[in-house]
């Protein structure tokens, strides 16, 4: 008899602002950043299986199966929680790999979920979170599952609900290396931190943008294009770059100007992630 099936979404997250504070001992910087879902991204179908194995079934050009974020984030979990049980994982990637919309660290926090449930191993939602960090600074938001202002190197969370537009995020054909961007000379690394919350208006610079728009034309002509109808600005390190619409229609109008080298998405902001609206349902 097959296993049963259960398919779970992995949405893509924004960066509605970012700003750098500075450089810890160890390289990293610390950050201030609001982050936002959208109402798009991939898809994982998970099938357990009773001999322990843990099986990626979908290949990703240049990331090999056991460098996989997903596979980490199932090896981790299993042997941590001493699971005997395994898994058979399928994903249906629509997201842009280094585009700073989160799709790896999306996926590692949708197979600690899916597993958890699929398991049943009761792990609460700091546990996981606990986990999720070691795999990537963006995966504890995702665990997390609701819009959050993040401090720290992004794993102080703070619950925020900003409004919830309509946006058209651009693809531009490039990936940027998180690595690349934090160690530019010339990155900003001193901005003073917001104290207030929720936070200020005229606060939502990202630090990054100029760095990456001087190294990446892509990102500059996607600013350029977008910057033309609405204010353009840069998820993370980019590559992909967004800009609110109060419809989808007026969204959609901008996205029909798209060619086929620089394309994009439309998706509405959520400040409840995809993940958790299904995981609720399942309940
Ligand atoms: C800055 C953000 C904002 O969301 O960018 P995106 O990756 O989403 O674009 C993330 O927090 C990125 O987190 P994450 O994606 O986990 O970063 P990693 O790949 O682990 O980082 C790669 C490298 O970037 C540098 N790095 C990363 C994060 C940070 N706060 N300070 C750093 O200096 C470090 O040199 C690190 O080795
Ligand atoms: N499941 C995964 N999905 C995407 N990228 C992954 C995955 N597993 C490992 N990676 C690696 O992580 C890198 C960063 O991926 P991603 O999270 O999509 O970018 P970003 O943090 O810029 O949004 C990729 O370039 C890839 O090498």
């Amino acid at each position: 008899m097959t296993a049963p099936r259960l398919t779970l979404p992995s949405p893509a997250k924004l960066n509605l602002m970012l700003h750098i504070l500075g450089r810890r001992a160890d390289g990293y910087h610390e950050l201030q950043t609001l982050f936002q879902f959208v109402d798009y991204g991939d898809e994982i179908t998970f099938a357990v299986r009773d001999d322990g194995v843990i099986h990626l079934h979908t290949e990703f050009a240049g990331v090999p199966h056991d460098s996989n974020l997903i596979v980490r984030a199932a090896k981790m979990l299993q042997q941590q929680s001493g699971c005997t049980l395994g898994i058979d994982i399928w994903i249906d990637k629509v997201l842009p790999m280094g585009g700073g919309i989160g799709g790896g660290s999306s996926n590692a926090a949708t197979t600690l979920l899916g597993l958890n449930h699929l398991w049943q191993l009761g792990w609460d939602e700091d546990r996981l979170a606990a986990l999720g960090l070691s795999l990537g600074a963006d995966v504890p938001v995702f665990v997390r599952g609701h819009a959050a202002f993040a401090e720290g190197v992004g794993e102080k969370l703070t619950p925020v609900d900003p409004e919830e537009p309509w946006y058209l995020v651009l693809v531009p054909q490039v990936s940027v290396s998180t690595a690349e961007i934090f160690s530019d000379p010339l990155l900003t690394r001193n901005t003073p931190p917001i104290k207030v919350r929720p936070v200020p208006e005229g606060n939502s610079r990202n630090d990054c943008l100029p760095v990456v728009a001087r190294r990446y034309p892509e990102v500059r002509n996607a600013l350029d294009l977008l910057g033309k109808f609405t204010e353009a600005k840069l998820t993370g390190t980019g590559s992909c770059v967004f800009g609110g619409f109060p419809s989808k229609a007026e969204a959609d109008k901008v996205s029909a100007l798209l060619t086929e080298t620089l394309t994009g998405f439309v998706a509405k902001g959520s400040n409840v992630s995809m993940l958790h609206r299904k995981l609720q349902s399942l309940l």
